[in-house]
């Protein structure tokens, strides 16, 4: 057994159901490509030299978590008022069926609720950025479910990207928050 190797939580059979259910079904087939294509190229712009920034792993949240999770680290500076266009994401509508499909500890999706929008699946890189008190980039609509993120304060090459969440995200007044900003 590959020890370093972890399937997904979520079994095959449920995946390819999803898609065959919202894919084929539910939806045009050629809009359903053209998304997947924009998807695909937001993962895979991460890796232009131009992108700046990296995913990586921290530690940040173990003690509660009891593992590492995600984080997008920058590999340039960064001015207040630059934009990082690759980190971008999309978020989609749940249904509250699909809401409750997710609803494991295990799961690795990133679910988010808006009062917009109600509660949302959060999709693309930009679903890495984790939350601080004292961001150093805000989240920039690009239409109506695009987002990316713009740099609010100098970055520097090493520093994790962060943007905030909301002010109750994490309990009431986010006092449950373990960003490094509440460490201090
Ligand atoms: C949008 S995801 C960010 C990427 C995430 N670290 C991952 O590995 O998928 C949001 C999740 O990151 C973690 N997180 C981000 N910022 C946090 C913070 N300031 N305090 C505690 N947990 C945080 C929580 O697990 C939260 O549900």
């Amino acid at each position: 057994m590959n020890k370093d190797y972890r399937s997904t939580s979520i079994p095959p059979g449920k995946i390819l159901d999803i898609i065959q259910r919202k894919v084929i079904f539910e939806r045009k087939l050629p809009e359903a490509v053209k998304e997947l294509l924009e998807h695909a190229r937001r993962y895979l712009s991460i890796y232009l030299p131009s992108a700046g920034f990296e995913i990586s792993q921290t530690d940040r949240y173990s003690a509660v978590t009891n593992k590492s999770e995600a984080c997008v680290i920058a590999n340039r500076s960064f001015e207040a008022g630059d934009e990082l266009r690759y980190c971008a994401g999309t978020i989609a509508n749940l249904t509250e069926q699909e809401e409750k499909d997710l609803e494991t500890k295990t799961s690795d999706f990133s679910v988010i609720k808006t009062s917009r929008r109600g509660t949302c699946l959060f999709l693309g890189p930009a679903r890495f950025v984790n939350h601080d008190c004292d961001p150093n980039c805000s989240f920039m609509s690009a239409g109506s479910s695009a987002i990316y993120f713009k740099v609010q304060k100098p970055i520097s090459v090493n520093d994790e990207i962060t943007t905030h969440y909301g002010d109750n995200y994490f309990g009431v007044d986010n006092q449950e928050c373990l960003c490094a900003t509440c460490e201090r």
